[in-house]
């Protein structure tokens, strides 16, 4: 038997070695002490940079992402407590390097050599507040992260989540433009969120499984500019104008539904977190060469509208048409693009004051 003077000097020798004296957090590293340990180099694989990686959405979609094989190296950006996320999701034995920024110093660090840039920064609704209530303080968010990436890594794929997304794509777009790097196929707004809703509600009243399921949805990201397809719904089914009314209230007001569910605690993070790393999946294996990636997304060429587009290895390199709609389809567009061209204006001179 262990004597317990043994004992404790295995423990000692065990807690030596986790914790040796000269064993650091770095400062925008805090994956890699200054033990000297037998790393091995990054896999094959993509490099990712999430901004905002430290909030509700950043946390889990951060872990998502370091699960994702196709991911070699995962920065990790935020303002506030990075590092303590950073260590955490660094003890995953998965393949992708993990490194944390914390700071508006450590931006552009944090951007260097990324292929794709993936932004939930900035702050969520309250009940009683719709998504334009955010553009005050989100336009300027979202405004100097994409001075960031014009700088540190012009050439990445860019997916943008921090709300007003209508609003908010239009402010990339013209920080883009005005730094001379602007290619609209690598700017890509997030509305799988909308996709992955109306997949699960049409799945429960059809009654089948969400994952057999394909529902377009186009325009943008709130109120009646959310615009579900349901005649274009995969498998082909049809339903009554009772079930159109109700799908399509319940998709357009989805997002509200989870903020007054969580009453003040914010909005949708861990469904968004899972939509967010279904895009960025696509967005991968697009930029891997994969055939046939296709995916709803708010792009800017028609200009600023989300709908289908193919993905690859330069970003949306095919936008599809809407396909044939139906007269409840195409009134819904029409009110669609009355209130886009609102938000789109008030991003794009929010650019140019
Ligand atoms: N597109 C969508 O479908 C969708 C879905 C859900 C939420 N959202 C939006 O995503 C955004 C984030 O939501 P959340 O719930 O994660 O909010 P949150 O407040 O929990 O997290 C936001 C994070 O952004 C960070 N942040 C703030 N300013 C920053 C800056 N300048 N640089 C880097 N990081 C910064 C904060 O420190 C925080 O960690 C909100 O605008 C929300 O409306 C969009
Ligand atoms: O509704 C929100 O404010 C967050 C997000 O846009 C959502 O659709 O859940």
């Amino acid at each position: 038997m262990q004597s317990t003077s043994e004992a404790n000097q295995r423990i000692a020798r065990i807690a030596a070695h986790l914790h040796p004296p000269n064993f650091q957090m770095m400062e925008g590293n805090s994956s890699i002490g200054k033990m000297n340990c037998r790393a091995k180099g990054a896999a094959p694989g993509f490099k990712v940079a999430i901004l905002g990686a430290a909030g509700g959405i950043g946390q889990p979609l951060s872990m998502l992402m370091k699960m994702n094989p196709l991911v070699s190296v995962l920065h990790l950006y935020d303002v506030v407590n990075t590092p303590g996320v950073t260590a955490d999701i660094s003890h995953m034995d998965t393949g992708a390097v993990v490194r944390g920024f914390l700071g508006k110093d450590k931006l552009d660090e944090a951007l260097t050599g990324m292929d794709l840039v993936i932004i939930p920064a900035g702050v969520p609704r309250k009940p009683g507040m719709t998504r334009d209530d955010l553009f005050k303080i989100n336009a300027g968010i979202v405004k100097t992260l994409c001075e960031g990436i014009a700088r540190s890594c012009p050439r990445a794929i860019v997916n943008l989540i921090s709300n007003p997304v209508n609003s908010t794509v239009p402010i990339a777009a013209e920080v883009f433009k005005q730094a001379g790097m602007y290619d609209p196929k690598r700017l890509l707004g997030v509305t799988m969120l909308d996709v992955v809703r109306a997949n699960t509600f049409v799945a429960e009243v059809l009654g089948l499984d969400p994952r057999e399921v394909d529902v377009p949805v186009v325009g943008g990201h709130a109120g009646v500019t959310i615009l579900p397809l349901l005649s274009q719904v995969k498998p082909p089914c049809s339903f009554t104008p009772e079930e159109i009314n109700y799908l399509t209230d319940r998709i357009q007001n989805g997002g509200t539904e989870v903020v007054e569910a969580k009453a003040g605690a914010g909005s949708a993070t861990l469904s968004m977190a899972y939509a967010a790393v279904k895009f960025a999946d696509a967005c991968l294996r697009g930029l891997r060469g994969d055939a046939g990636v296709i995916e709803c997304s708010f792009v800017t060429e028609l200009p600023f509208f989300a709908t289908k587009v193919r993905l690859g290895r330069s970003g949306a390199e095919e936008i599809f048409p809407l396909g044939p709609l139906n007269e409840y389809e195409r009134a819904g567009l029409e009110k669609a693009k009355k209130e886009l061209a609102m938000s789109i204006d008030k991003g794009v001179s929010f650019t140019r004051k």
